[in-house]
């Protein structure tokens, strides 16, 4: 009897793009998944391809957090995650090629100071990781202030001279009076497995091949 294989997906705006993926690969979460009321986090899976699939929905953070300790042995999150937490247990060997946005520097506009001859900035961020390895390459220490979300606020408030933020559009800094200063991190979304379930259960190396072929298939098109 094969052991449950759970599948970790974010609840933010990559699932829309990872869906018709999933669906592709034979992930289909049941009907409750997309019923706005259902409090549920955890939803089994159509058919029996995979044996015992369960599909959990959780934060984006968390999603390489669960993967990283064997809790799902299997996930999908934008590689800002993966590169954030840099866990040695996490193997990402399929760039899904969605969710692409970028991670960069925004300061106010007018107030573009590049870095001169600063050897210390403080910089909100939701990366503190990311930040504080790119300003130490740039030889600057960055004390990181970490929110969790709408950072364009804190240089105007007075918390940080600058942000390190996802970008897209672009729209959200101009909104804010911000401009994008430098790039960081092209970013987009992986498969994640679990390294040591991907030796021991074959479920797992198939679902890297089914998505593997479905990117390659989908650039040759
Ligand atoms: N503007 C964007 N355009 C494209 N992809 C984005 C954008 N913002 C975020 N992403 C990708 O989507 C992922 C999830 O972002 P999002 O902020 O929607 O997650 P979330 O689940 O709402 O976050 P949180 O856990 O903080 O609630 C990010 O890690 C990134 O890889
Ligand atoms: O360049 P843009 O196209 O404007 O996108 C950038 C915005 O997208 C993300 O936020 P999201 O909408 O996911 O909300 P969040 O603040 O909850 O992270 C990111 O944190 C930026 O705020």
């Amino acid at each position: 009897m094969l052991k449950p294989l759970t599948f970790a997906v974010p609840k933010g705006r990559i699932l829309d793009e990872a869906l018709p993926l999933m669906a592709h690969a034979g992930v289909v979460p049941e009907a409750e998944f997309h019923d706005k009321k259902s409090r549920a986090l955890s939803f089994a899976c159509e058919g029996d391809e995979f044996g015992d699939m369960r599909l959990i929905r959780v934060r984006a953070f968390d999603v390489a957090t669960f993967v990283a300790h064997g809790a799902a042995q299997v996930g999908i999150v934008g590689s800002d995650v993966v590169e954030e937490f840099a866990y040695s247990d996490l193997y990402a060997p399929v760039d899904l090629d969605i969710g692409h946005c970028r991670l960069s520097v925004a300061e106010p506009v007018g107030q573009e100071s590049g870095n001169g001859s600063a050897s210390h900035l403080r910089v909100a961020s939701k990366y503190p990781n990311l930040t504080r390895k790119h300003f130490e390459k740039l030889g600057i220490q960055a004390e990181v202030v970490k929110l969790n979300g709408a950072m364009e606020l804190a240089p105007g408030l007075g918390l940080a001279s600058r942000i390190v933020d996802l970008v897209s559009t672009g729209k959200t800094l101009k909104d804010n009076g911000l401009v994008e200063t430098s790039q960081i991190l092209q970013i987009s979304a992986r498969l994640i497995v679990n390294r040591a379930a991907l030796k021991t259960d074959e479920r797992v190396g198939a679902l890297v091949e089914r998505f593997r072929a479905l990117v390659a298939q989908a650039k040759a098109a």
